[in-house]
């Protein structure tokens, strides 16, 4: 519809830095369904009415009713998605999805079992996949691409915002068709997507302080929404997290307090550019009762060959470089974020 010049702002919700989500509605009459539109994957799958009970992560969610959908179509087929952090599995549907007021006929998956860990921390219902066609479960269109193909946005962009204080509202805003100059400063560094087909590029090295320590001879750097952190080759992070004197423990790496402010910035070295994170980009720091708690937001991570070795740029690097995915040019550009 004419009402928005072409571009589709969604406000989303952020959890504590580590989980952004925003909602989307499913069947006539609408169900709603909080869910990460996540560059890393490129399926829609919300939790079924027919999960199981024991399904705890299921259980606890919104659920869509095929029965109380008078758009709904039956399709049947099995599903399976495998994420870093967790895997999903259910059978295929279809109905009407609004996405930011826009209508789409969807194939999706109603989700029958989510894997409890991580998916009974999830404050989402489900995932939005905003990845390219071809690293679509199924060979299913994705939601974008059923979007694109309505001629309704003004570019075949989308933009990610993602704030980096929980008590800011929005806690983010994902932009169907263009970008939302509320939400960075200065211009765009563009550069060319890897490989056809994924939200992925060509990092030139990763350097701590003034050093650079990794990738030097290039490497491959996903840019994913639905990651809450930065990972990379296990050996490269815990190099890293030893220069800067993190321990490991159950729930990840750990500083002390005291020492954030004298932590050196990491710096990505992408298209021609230097994307640097400061101690405050990168540490977590939680008041808990035991006092308090420092976490550093990398993770170490071995993706096997031929997709791995890879760099995953997640939340944490979105909510200091205000991101767009152009699906016209196949290119990512970041701008620094407000
Ligand atoms: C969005 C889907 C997805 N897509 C891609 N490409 N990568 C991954 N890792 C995920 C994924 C799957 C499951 C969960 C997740 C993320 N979470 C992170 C939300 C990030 O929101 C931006 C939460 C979490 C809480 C505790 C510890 C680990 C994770 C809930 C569980």
């Amino acid at each position: 519809d004419d009402t928005n010049n072409g571009t589709v702002p969604t406000p989303l919700i952020n959890y504590l830095d580590t989980q952004y989500y925003g909602e989307i509605s499913i069947g006539s009459p609408a169900q709603m369904f909080n869910v990460v539109f996540d560059t890393g994957s490129a399926n829609l799958w919300v939790p079924s009415q027919s999960c199981s009970p024991f399904s705890t992560a299921c259980f606890t969610h919104n659920r869509y009713d095929a029965s109380r959908s008078r758009t709904h179509v039956e399709n049947g087929t099995g599903f399976s998605i495998q994420y870093a952090s967790g895997n999903v599995r259910g059978f295929l549907s279809e109905d009407v999805v609004v996405v930011g007021g826009i209508p789409v006929v969807q194939v999706f998956a109603e989700a029958t079992s989510l894997s409890a860990m991580p998916f009974i921390f999830a404050k989402f219902d489900g995932v939005l996949g905003m990845g390219y066609p071809n690293v679509a479960i199924d060979g299913i269109t994705p939601v974008f691409d059923r979007i694109m193909s309505q001629h309704v946005l003004k570019e075949e962009v989308f933009s990610v915002y993602y704030s980096r204080d929980p008590k800011h509202s929005p806690g983010g805003e994902l932009v169907l068709g263009g970008t939302d100059p509320n939400y960075y400063t200065g211009s765009f560094n563009y550069m060319e997507t890897r490989e056809m087909g994924k939200w992925e590029v060509t990092m030139k090295g990763v350097s701590v302080g003034m050093e650079m320590m990794f990738c030097a001879e290039g490497c491959t750097a996903v840019i994913d929404t639905g990651s809450s952190y930065i990972t990379g080759p296990a050996s490269s992070v815990s190099m890293l997290m030893k220069t800067i004197g993190a321990q490991l423990d159950e729930s990840g790496y750990k500083v002390n307090c005291d020492t954030v402010k004298t932590l050196p910035s990491v710096t990505f070295h992408l298209g021609g550019q230097e994307y640097s994170l400061s101690q405050e980009d990168y540490i977590l720091w939680q008041s808990q009762i035991e006092g308090d708690v420092c976490t550093v937001t990398f993770r170490g991570l071995d993706v096997p060959p031929p997709t791995g070795p890879i760099w995953i740029l997640g939340a944490n690097f979105i909510a200091r470089y205000y991101t767009e995915f152009d699906r016209r040019n196949n290119r990512i550009g970041f701008a620094t974020a407000v």
